[in-house]
C-alpha cells in the first residue's frame, strides 16, 4: 500500500482502531461514502481555524487580509457545492467527528448496542465564558452520542423528541472529558437513553433523551 492508502486506511479505522466489521450498524458509515485523507485534512484545518478565529485579536491589516482570504476560499468551495445526498460532512461515521465541524470531535473508546463510552476535548471555539464550554454545545454532544446509540444495532431510525440536560458543574474547555451513554429502555416507538459528561471525578452534565422511531415516510 502507498503512504496515501495507509493514511486512508488509518483514517477509516480511526485513531482508536474502530474497524468497519467489528462495529454495530449505526457506528459505521453508510455504503458509498468515502472520506479521503485530503477531505479530512481540510476539515481538521477548518477546526483549527475555528479555534484560532475565536481566540484572535489581530491588528487591522491582518484582519483585512484574513477576511479577503476567507472570502476567496468560500467562493472557491461554493463552486463545488453538492446536494445533500452527496454531502460528505457529518456522514463520515467511522471518522471521529464525522467530518463535521459544528460538533466537538467525539472519540469512541467502547461501544455496544446499549452502551457507548468515549472522550472529547472542547476547543477554544466552544468557549462560553470564564473557561467554561458554552451551554448550547453540551446538548450537541449528548445528541451526538445518544442519537447514534438510539439508532444502532439494526434499530429503525429515530429522532430526538426531547433532550433534558442538567448542568452540574462547569465543563472546562481544552481538557479531555469522558462521556458515557446508555440505552435504558424501549416502549413501543419510544427509546429512552441517558448520558453523563465528566472531567475526572467531576460530573459536568448529564442528560436524558427520548428518541421516537420514525414512521414510514416521516422525514
Ligand atoms: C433519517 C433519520 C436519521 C436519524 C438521525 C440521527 C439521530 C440524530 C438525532 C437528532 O438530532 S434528530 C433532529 C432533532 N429532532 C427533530 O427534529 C425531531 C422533530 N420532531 C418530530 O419529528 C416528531 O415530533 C417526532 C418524530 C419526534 C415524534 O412525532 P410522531 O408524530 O412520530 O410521534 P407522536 O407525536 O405520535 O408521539 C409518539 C409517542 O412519543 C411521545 N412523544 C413525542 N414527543 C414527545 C416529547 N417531546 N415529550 C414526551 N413524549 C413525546 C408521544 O406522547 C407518544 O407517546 P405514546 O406512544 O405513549 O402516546
Amino acid at each position: 500500500m502507498s503512504t496515501d492508502e495507509n493514511a486512508a486506511e488509518e483514517l477509516l479505522r480511526g485513531p482508536e482502531g474502530l474497524g468497519r466489521r467489528d462495529m454495530p450498524t449505526s457506528w459505521t458509515r453508510r455504503p458509498g461514502i468515502e472520506p479521503t485523507p485530503d477531505f479530512l485534512a481540510m476539515i481538521d484545518a477548518l477546526r483549527a481555524l475555528q479555534d484560532d478565529v475565536t481566540a484572535a485579536v489581530p491588528p487591522p491589516d491582518v484582519l483585512v487580509d484574513t477576511t479577503k482570504t476567507l472570502s476567496e476560499l468560500s467562493e472557491r468551495l461554493r463552486a463545488y457545492a453538492a446536494p445533500e445526498r452527496d454531502q460528505l460532512t457529518g456522514r463520515l461515521i467511522t471518522v471521529p467527528g464525522r467530518g463535521q465541524t459544528m460538533s466537538p470531535v467525539l472519540h469512541l473508546d467502547e461501544w455496544s448496542e446499549h452502551h457507548a463510552r468515549g472522550h472529547v476535548t472542547f476547543g477554544r471555539f466552544y468557549l462560553g465564558g470564564n473557561g467554561a464550554v458554552h451551554g448550547g454545545a453540551i446538548p450537541l454532544l449528548f445528541d451526538e452520542i445518544l442519537g447514534r446509540l438510539a439508532n444502532t444495532g439494526g434499530r429503525r431510525p429515530s429522532r430526538t423528541a426531547f433532550l433534558h440536560v442538567n448542568y452540574r458543574s462547569i465543563t472546562p474547555i481544552g481538557v479531555e472529558l469522558q462521556i458515557e451513554g446508555r440505552f435504558e429502555r424501549e416502549e413501543g416507538r419510544k427509546r429512552f437513553l441517558t448520558a453523563e459528561l465528566r472531567h475526572g471525578d467531576t460530573l459536568c452534565a448529564d442528560a436524558e433523551g427520548l428518541f421516537v422511531q420514525l414512521k414510514p415516510g416521516q422525514p
